[in-house]
């Protein structure tokens, strides 16, 4: 099983280069990465340099059209930068990254494949053998709480309980890292707690690396190890801020926190002086 228990932290690549992580401690690491879209005056992100270590959760904030998505999609290895390079696992990316896991906003989950079914796809494209593969999609099938809905189709899920399958999906296979878009964007604020809670608790066993986008200060605080924030577009780092609570976390408790009280100011501050930037500019 490749996720564990973290252990060292990540640092923006601008940070002291002493505190650096080694290469293996490392997941992802961009190094002044420009991109800009085919057509597109401005760049969509610029000279972006943070790092991430192995094991981490890391959640990156920004406005909305900074560039976080396009972070994924390098990330991924589905695009590739104009400038600098992107790093996974000390390795350049330049081609698709498989052993990342890309979990978007919508589940998009194949609609003619039961859960099951759906689960098990990238075990199956992996060679993974029936027995193996049916007590590993069993296992996730049962960590993301959907016993009993093996043999549904998607239609016939909750948004939810797609999104829970379409988690399970992307954590079958061991990814050494996962990638999500946010993933609760779309959902109620009930289901959205209760998924952010089972995501905590799923990664409080398996802890792998995750990369993760929201729009959501409060989401980023209860579930990262630390904040990416991003200035408003073309994206650059504006600040990685560590989130020191301590593991395993309840969000109930969590929200109640003085801890929680002063990251979510500090956080706050930094991302309204973005958005203040981004009307002037816009303005
Ligand atoms: N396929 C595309 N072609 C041209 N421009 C694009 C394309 N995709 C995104 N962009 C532009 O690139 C910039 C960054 O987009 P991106 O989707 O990465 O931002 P984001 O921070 O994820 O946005 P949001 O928070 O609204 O989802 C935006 O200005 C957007 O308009």
């Amino acid at each position: 099983m490749q996720w564990r228990r973290p252990e060292s932290v990540g640092a923006p690549a601008s940070a002291s280069r002493d505190a650096r992580p080694a290469v293996e401690d490392e997941a992802l690491r961009f190094e002044d990465v420009t991109f800009g879209f085919a057509g597109s005056a401005r760049p969509a992100i610029r000279d972006v340099s943070f790092r991430v270590a192995r094991r981490k959760f890391v959640a990156v904030i920004g406005p909305s059209g900074c560039g976080k998505s396009t972070i994924l999609n390098l990330s991924a290895g589905l695009l590739s930068p104009v400038r600098g390079e992107v790093y996974f696992g000390g390795r350049k990316v330049e081609k698709i990254n498989a052993e990342a896991a890309y979990v978007t906003q919508s589940a998009n989950l194949l609609p003619w494949l039961t859960v099951e079914r759906n689960i098990g796809l990238a075990l199956k494209f992996r060679d993974v053998g029936e027995s193996e593969r049916r007590e590993r999609v069993a296992r996730w099938i049962s960590l993301v709480g959907l016993e009993g809905f093996e043999h549904h189709y998607p239609r016939e899920l909750s948004g939810g309980m797609q999104k829970r399958a379409s988690i399970a999906r992307a954590l079958v296979y061991d990814p050494s890292i996962v990638l999500m878009d946010e993933p609760f964007g779309p959902l109620d604020a009930i289901t959205r707690l209760n998924l952010q809670q089972e995501l905590l608790d799923i990664w409080q066993q398996q802890s792998g690396t995750v990369v993760f986008v929201t729009h959501d200060l409060s989401e980023a605080i209860c579930l990262a190890d630390e904040v990416i924030v991003m200035s408003h577009g073309p994206a650059t780092v504006r600040k990685v801020l560590p989130v020191p609570i301590e593991r395993p976390r309840d969000i109930g408790a969590i929200l109640e926190s003085p801890e929680y009280a002063s990251i979510y100011r500090e956080l706050w501050e930094l991302f309204h002086a973005e958005l203040d930037t981004s009307r002037k500019v816009a303005a």
